[in-house]
């Protein structure tokens, strides 16, 4: 496997594990005890705690009620095959990253205070068994031995179970020997959650799926009140695991699968460069380093240059579950100082729960638009050679080019640069929104399919709110990297230019092109696109569905998908205002007629800052320009129930051009200003 592969990323649904491994699946039946049987136990009540995604000891309810509740526990992660097919999603870095933070995992388990812990012995399993040194060491180039040894380290402590194959067919086995089974619920999609449904068949009522990270599950509208239920579990105590206060025992099976041996079967082979280190020793660290930077992270989130090291980059340890949410902020909230950046971090946080709560609430966000109104959109445009360039990092737009280049190289990216992309994915090249998403999917260290997907239909517009955003990538240039030192690192066939003509290189004059021998449509693209025409074709077409998409928000199906988090009221709000029918004369309505105080510009780029939806938020809209402000949705116009920009004085009035008059965009520097947790309200 390989981090560069260009292929069309689509479904992970891949060959059935039979395919794959054989019949290499463990732990065996006969390796499983059964609870009564250990040594010391009781009563014989004994839960697998099977780690999926929240792969921690901390902050874990479903491990903290086994150690309660159970005499024995046997902590449970399994690899699962359809993970690693050559049509996975993940790219060999982000894959690397989960090993290590199972290897973790593993330590943490053999150091836990428990009472005693259990060892039994399955056959070792064939093909996987830990790496030795001479395997390793021929191979050690091609195959990252060395570093796969540094990172994963020798099985030599054992604390987590750790299986390999269908987890169906592992946990029916622990169930068949009478353990019950408890896992974290977790938002899910395509395979995982097919995968969670065949669990729940094959292992009835021995397990439980144990709703431990705030997201609300168990209401037909999970998001009415949603803001106070969130705001009470993030200042709730964590849920401890009580080893000491229980007598219970912890039972390791030793499989001989280790995070190294699967790394080294299927040849995780990680390209990319500056990739934090999936231990949970490193994500603490990160979090207490990032505790002294909070007053400062108000400045750094928009130029990419700055978020690299200004923002918390604690997102990879958020996916995994290395950290909870709620450690996260309640660690802050203790040690940081009280500012503005420890308000607008927090508020992030939220925003990682409104859009994981939007993926608990339709799986169907990776697949399909969210409004139906939009449902195809661009599929009759797609061309394979703009998303290759786009993929590649040659579309001619600097800012554009180095986002994506840096995305393949390093799998991050901050906020804006990941809209911008998305947004000139979209309404720029006209390319179907899923392809893009798929692409980021693959290649982010942090990829969380809650929030990826749904951001990018939010970006994409496809949720049927009265507002949209359209990024200007040559704005960016002169607002976020004037100087072009991170455009340059990125694209360095750029470097002799002067910074001036960064933004629109095609538009450097020839002389100046031959004096820095730089020849734009040579030594670097000219745009692939012409962008106001595009964007204008954007604007003509989007606004012409926009009353049905808003109608559309209307039915409780759609409205609950949407999932506003100001609830169905919301979104029958846009409906009321947004869905009228065409006017009387049969012209539809202008965007000057929605736009609840956005800036229009008549050269045909145009924002439209009543964004709804922390999918603002999401935009990281312009809103409040300080910690008192906090207009409330309403749950009426434009804001409609989410967290809305009405704070214009927060817009600085520098939307410049680039003296054609024609080209300015939303993407206001307000948009990082602070939006408060109570907006969610
Ligand atoms: C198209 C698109 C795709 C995205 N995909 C992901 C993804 O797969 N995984 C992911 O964690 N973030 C995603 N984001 C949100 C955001 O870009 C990242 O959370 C952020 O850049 C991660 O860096 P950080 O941890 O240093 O963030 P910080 O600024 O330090 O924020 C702290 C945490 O808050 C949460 N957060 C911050 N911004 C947002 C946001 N706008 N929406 C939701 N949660 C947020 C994340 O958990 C983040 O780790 C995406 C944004 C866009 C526009």
């Amino acid at each position: 496997m390989s981090d560069e592969s260009d292929r069309e990323i689509e479904d992970a649904t891949v060959g059935t594990v039979a395919d794959v491994l054989g019949d290499t699946t463990r732990p065996h039946s006969s390796g499983i005890p059964a609870p009564a049987d250990l040594d010391g136990v009781e009563s014989g009540t004994g839960y697998v705690v099977w780690h999926r995604k929240h792969l921690r000891l901390a902050d874990h309810r479903a491990l903290s009620r086994a150690v309660a509740e159970g005499d024995a526990v046997c902590p449970l992660f399994v690899f699962d095959p359809a993970f690693y097919s050559s049509d996975g999603l993940a790219c060999d870095a982000r894959i690397r990253f989960l090993h290590e933070a199972v290897a973790s995992l593993n330590r943490l388990y053999a150091a836990a205070p428990k009472r005693s812990v259990l060892r039994t012995t399955t056959q070792s399993a064939a093909g996987l068994a830990e790496p030795t040194p001479a395997e390793s060491g021929p191979s050690a180039g091609k195959t990252d031995a060395g570093r796969r040894e540094a990172s994963l380290g020798r099985a030599d402590v054992s604390g987590l179970t750790v299986g390999f194959g269908d987890p169906v067919d592992i946990l029916s086995r622990f169930v068949d020997r009478g353990w019950s089974v408890l896992t974290m619920a977790t938002p899910t999609s395509r395979y995982g959650q097919r995968r969670d449904e065949r669990v729940r068949a094959a292992c009835g009522n021995a397990v439980t799926f144990v709703s431990g990270d705030g997201l609300v599950r168990d209401r037909e509208w999970p998001r009415a009140d949603w803001q106070s239920h969130v705001e009470d579990w993030l200042t709730a105590s964590q849920h401890t695991p009580a080893w000491d206060d229980h007598d219970t025992a912890q039972l390791s099976i030793e499989t001989g699968v280790t995070p190294a041996a699967v790394d080294e079967k299927f040849d995780i082979t990680p390209v990319k460069t500056r990739v934090p280190s999936g231990t949970h020793r490193a994500a603490t660290k990160r979090l207490r380093e990032f505790v002294d930077q909070v007053p400062a992270y108000p400045t750094n989130i928009s130029a990419p240059q700055d978020a690299r090291e200004g923002t918390s980059g604690l997102s990879p340890y958020l996916n995994f579950g290395l950290l909870s949410v709620r450690q996260v902020y309640q660690h802050v909230l203790d040690n940081a100082p009280s500012c503005r950046g420890r308000s607008m971090f927090t508020d992030r946080l939220v925003w990682n729960m409104h859009y994981n709560q939007k993926l608990s609430d339709w799986p169907g966000w990776t697949e399909r638009a969210v409004n139906p109104v939009f449902e195809g959109r661009n599929e009759d445009r797609h061309d394979p050679e703009l998303v290759a360039a786009w993929k590649n990092g040659g579309t001619g737009f600097p800012m554009v080019d180095a986002a994506m280049r840096c995305l393949r190289r390093t799998g991050w990216l901050n906020f804006r640069m990941r809209a911008m992309c998305a947004s000139f994915f979209t309404h720029i090249l006209h390319q179907p929104w899923w392809i893009g998403a798929d692409w980021y999917h693959h290649h982010l260290i942090d990829s969380d399919v809650g929030i990826n997907y749904t951001q990018w239909q939010s970006q994409a517009g496809l949720i049927g709110k009265p507002s949209q955003r359209v990024y200007n990538p040559r704005k960016q240039v002169r607002d976020h990297d004037a100087d072009g030192v991170w455009i340059t690192r990125w694209v360095p066939e750029l470097q002799p230019l002067p910074s001036q003509f960064l933004a629109r290189p095609e538009r450097t004059p020839l002389a100046i092109q031959q004096e820095c021998g730089v020849t734009i449509g040579a030594d670097y693209p000219s745009p692939v696109v012409d962008f106001e025409t595009r964007r204008q074709a954007f604007w003509t077409r989007h606004e012409r569905r926009r009353s049905d998409a808003a109608r559309e928000l209307r039915r409780p199906e759609i409205a609950k998908r949407a999932s506003f988090s100001g609830g169905y009221e919301a979104a029958q709000a846009i409906a009321d205002e947004y869905g009228r029918d065409g006017t009387e004369d049969g012209t539809q309505l202008s965007l000057g007629e929605i736009d609840d105080g956005g800036d229009e510009d008549t050269g045909g780029d145009r924002s439209v800052t009543g964004q709804g939806d922390a999918d603002a938020a999401d935009a990281e809209g312009p809103s409040t320009s300080d910690d008192t402000q906090s207009p409330m949705p309403t749950g009426v116009g434009a804001s409609a129930g989410e967290p809305a920009p009405d704070d214009e004085t927060a817009v600085p009035d520098d939307h410049a051009g680039d003296g054609s008059g024609t080209d300015h965009d939303g993407d206001d520097d307000a948009s990082d200003a602070q939006t408060s947790i109570q907006r969610f309200e």
